[in-house]
């Protein structure tokens, strides 16, 4: 069963749009930051790792955003390069913004915690005029990460995408993405976030991302068919709740649910589970699969993603997802 048609003719197969940051990821983990010395550097931010993930899978990649006018910068511009990624969208933000940061905390395998910086962030300066028509149409689907509606004017820029998706018939995939830096209230998060995912064909997120979205309308759903429910009332085709360690669901608008399970991992990081998922997921939606077949490739993807210390660098390949497939599932 195909819940809409990614248009087989364009050139490329997915865009995203919204943060290219940098994740600072503690190399002395099962250790509080206070006691934190040294780090790794990877490219991160999470529209740019599924957009990282889905091209190390052989999908047509590109990214609309912005990123600082310096080092940092000109690291992220050249690793999506180096991925086949194209970086025409990537505009180099002249204004005197700085690359997000994020330093990750790895105290044990499940107390993981980030700490951002992110003010005056290049990110968020992306502006409506940055999003052409012609890129989103010559895309078969894009992403778009809640946390790009932060703050203006990103927020306009990433409205105006979606418009631009819609109008062209380029299939629209939204992941909540919530991060509380930057966001003035949560009741901003819940109106931004419903306008996008009113408009969008695949929603992702977690429980209480979706009840941020239900917050500023009420009542709240606590059901997750209810909360999926309300999305096929308007675009949505496909709600997913994701549920970390206890897997996720799939609900479709046909009135379908679906249990995805998770993979053995040997945990190093929780963080960096639902980019690897997403992208997977995608490239599984993308090349026609049914759900649960999307679902367990994303979840393997997952599972090798908490076992490596970055998101970004250690997005896997097909065959390396595959054969965690093959290496835990039983064949009768
Ligand atoms: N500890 C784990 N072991 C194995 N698989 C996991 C684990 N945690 C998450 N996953 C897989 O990753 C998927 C997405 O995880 P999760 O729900 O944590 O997303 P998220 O909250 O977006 O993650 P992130 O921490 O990256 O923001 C889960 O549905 C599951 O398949
Ligand atoms: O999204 C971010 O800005 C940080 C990510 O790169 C980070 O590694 C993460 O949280 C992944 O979920």
């Amino acid at each position: 069963m195909s819940y809409f048609t990614f248009d087989e003719s364009r050139p490329m197969d997915f865009i995203a749009i919204g943060r290219l940051c940098i994740d600072l990821n503690a190399n002395e983990i099962h250790r509080p930051m206070e006691e934190t010395r040294t780090f790794t550097k990877y490219v991160g931010g999470s529209p740019a790792n599924i957009t990282i993930a889905v091209a190390k899978l052989g999908k047509k990649s590109g990214f609309i955003g912005r990123v600082s006018d310096d080092q940092h910068g000109r690291f992220i511009t050249n690793y999506l390069q180096e991925r086949g990624i194209d970086t025409s969208c990537v505009i180099t933000d002249k204004s005197g913004t700085v690359t997000g940061l994020a330093f990750t905390e790895i105290k044990s395998p499940t107390e993981c915690s980030i700490l951002m910086y992110r003010d005056n962030v290049a990110d968020l300066k992306l502006e409506p005029a940055d999003v052409s028509e012609e890129y989103i149409k010559n895309a078969k689907a894009i992403m778009i990460s809640g946390t790009a509606l932060a703050a203006s004017p990103s927020r306009e820029a990433v409205l105006k995408a979606v418009d631009l998706a819609r109008k062209n018939g380029t299939v629209v995939f939204f992941d909540i993405d919530y991060r509380p830096y930057t966001w003035k209230s949560r009741e901003e998060v819940g109106i931004y976030c419903s306008l996008v995912a009113e408009k969008s064909d695949v929603i992702l997120g977690g429980r209480e991302e979706f009840d941020l979205l239900e917050e500023p309308y009420g009542p709240l759903q606590n059901d997750d068919q209810a909360t999926a429910d309300r999305w096929f009332a308007h675009h949505a085709q496909i709600v997913l709740v994701k549920r970390g360690g206890d897997g996720s669901t799939a609900f479709t608008k046909d009135g379908q649910s679906f249990k995805g399970t998770t993979f053995p991992a040997n945990v190093v990081k929780t963080f960096g589970a639902g980019d690897s998922f997403a992208g997977a997921f995608i490239y599984g939606l993308m090349n026609g699969w049914d759900i649960a077949r999307c679902q367990q490739f994303g979840a393997a993807s997952a599972s090798i993603v908490v076992s490596s210390h970055s998101c970004s660098d250690a997005m896997p390949s097909a065959e390396e997802i595959q054969a965690v497939i093959d290496k835990h599932t039983t064949t009768v």
